[in-house]
């Protein structure tokens, strides 16, 4: 970073002059830098801004301009990786290995994907009959919503940041950005990379805080906002949909969710359980996709307990720079006490700890920091608080299961519906159980296999609406239909 007071980005201009809050690593728990957390006043600002520049040059850009725009901010995050790599680890503690290969290449990339889509959609035209014989033509023209307040969280920020920036740029709107409090750094360097490929003044504006009375909720009650879209917890869902409610706009929702993998007994085992070890443990189990119920089809059930034990136990947790780590710590003190406190209720509420449970020690300055060991239980009935809340942290219930029909039963029973995996070599069965899911996103003998065009989100509390692709285009974007009398 070239700078120890993170600034917000309004207008084209980096500005300071507000209260500081500390951004703060949780390897070690040490301050890294100070961030402006931006007030009301300044989330006026950044939306005037917005508003202004939305009559300015870049309404005026073709599809392609903008496009090629776009390319440059990708090529502009590629050409500063190493520094946005820097910082993603700093903020999270997530290892070098996720940065490098997830969070900064999907960063460019998600620029790239919706700056090529863009240029290549196409839109609807019918030809109508009419009493005269002479017909009429409708065709629709995509317009942008206008000013969109985007609400990033902290797990995947440079990532989920630009899945949202990236195609609501495309689609020719201007932006307000809040980054999570705990991960300020990559969506300030993005800031920079913005400015200095020329993205016009105010079409991209940046705002740092928290949630509830600061920049989070100024923006999203902001009644100038044309759009919201959010990613993060559920009940933070429902807070910005009543601060949005009086002013009636379009939300996209991405949530939490307490996803299900189901392996049958003809799965092969070693990929089941390599594959289920990367979706409860990647990034910490901080993912909304991860698994944290695991039904297993009973002749298959100690065999597969021992072996994830044996992955979860092989699992290098340590210093984030170390080539090898393969777990960095909790994205902070206060979600590590949340995790502590769901391995206690599962002590309450009976369970058997196969592995973890606990903090590891390291004799070090991490001991400061926010670890928790990787976690694997079982044992818990189904209505239980830990198999039924999200946890969002490195750890599994494992149930054992009888019949297709109750597997099915027992991974639908949630109230949450983003992912689920399904282990069997039946491709028959993969897709019959597949079908059933109620989640927005099933994977079969595999987990996170991103495609950016295919529909992303979830059912029941777990979103509203689908990023991905054309999706996201079309949430970006409202049609107007134009109808010409032949
Ligand atoms: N993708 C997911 O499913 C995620 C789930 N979580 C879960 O949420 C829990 C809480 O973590 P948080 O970081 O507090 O997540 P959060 O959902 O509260 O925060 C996400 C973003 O929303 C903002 N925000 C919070 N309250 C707001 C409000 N009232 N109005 C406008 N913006 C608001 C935050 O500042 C942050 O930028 C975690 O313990 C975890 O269980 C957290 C991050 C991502
Ligand atoms: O788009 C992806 O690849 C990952 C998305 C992950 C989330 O939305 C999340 O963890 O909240």
């Amino acid at each position: 970073m070239t700078t120890t007071l993170l600034k917000n980005y309004i207008g084209g201009e980096f500005v300071s002059g507000c209260r500081e809050f500390n951004n703060l690593n949780p390897v070690t728990g040490e301050i890294i830098c100070q961030v402006c957390e931006a007030d009301q006043e300044r989330v006026n600002q950044a939306v005037t801004a917005a508003k202004n520049a939305l009559k300015g040059p870049w309404g005026e850009l073709s599809v392609q301009q903008r496009a090629g725009l776009l390319h440059k901010v990708a090529d502009g995050i590629e050409a500063r990786f190493d520094e946005f790599v820097a910082a993603e680890m700093a903020d999270t503690g997530k290892s070098l290995q996720q940065a490098s290969t997830i969070d900064i290449p999907r960063g460019a990339a998600n620029f790239r994907v919706f700056a090529d889509m863009v240029k290549t959609a196409s839109s609807e035209c019918f030809h109508t009959d009419t009493a005269d014989g002479r017909g009429a033509l409708n065709y629709s023209l995509p317009r942008p919503l206008g000013v969109v307040a985007v609400i990033a969280p902290w797990n995947l920020p440079l990532l989920l940041l630009t899945w949202k920036l990236a195609p609501a740029l495309a689609a020719g709107n201007c932006i307000v950005a809040k980054p999570s409090e705990e991960t300020p750094s990559t969506a300030t360097l993005l800031a920079e990379v913005m400015h200095e490929v020329g993205i016009p003044a105010g079409v991209f504006n940046l705002v740092h805080g928290y949630g509830p009375n600061s920049a989070g909720e100024f923006l999203t009650s902001h009644p100038q906002i044309d759009a919201i879209t959010f990613t993060g917890e559920s009940r933070t869902g429902s807070a910005i949909m009543r601060a949005a409610a009086e002013h009636v706009k379009p939300l996209s929702f991405e949530l939490g969710g307490k996803n299900a993998a189901i392996i049958f007994a003809d799965a092969d085992l070693e990929e089941a359980v390599a594959g289920t070890a990367r979706s409860v443990f990647t990034n910490g189990g901080q993912v909304c996709l991860c698994t944290e119920r695991v039904y297993v089809q009973r002749p298959l059930f100690d065999t597969f307990v021992n072996k994830l034990k044996a992955k979860a136990q092989s699992l290098k947790i340590g210093w984030p720079k170390d080539p090898d780590t393969d777990m960095g710590p909790l994205i902070s003190a206060e979600h590590k006490n949340k995790v502590l406190s769901y391995y206690r209720l599962a002590r309450e509420e009976g369970a058997t700890f196969i592995t973890g449970g606990g903090v590891p020690e390291f004799g070090d300055e991490r001991d400061q920091g926010a670890w928790v060991e990787p976690t694997i239980i079982t044992g818990l009935p189904e209505s239980s608080r830990c198999v039924k809340e999200e946890i969002f942290g490195p750890i599994c219930h494992i149930t054992p299961f009888d019949t297709e029909e109750e597997a099915i039963s027992l991974a639908n029973d949630s109230r949450y519906g983003l992912a689920a995996a399904i282990w069997t070599r039946d491709i028959s069965r993969g897709h019959r159980v597949a079908r059933e899911m109620e989640a927005g996103m099933v994977w079969v003998n595999t987990w996170y296999l991103r495609d950016l065009r295919t529909p992303f989100g979830g059912v029941k509390m777990s979103g509203i609406g689908r990023e991905g692709g054309q999706h996201s285009l079309n949430f970006y974007a409202e049609p107007s239909n134009i109808c010409i009398k032949l």
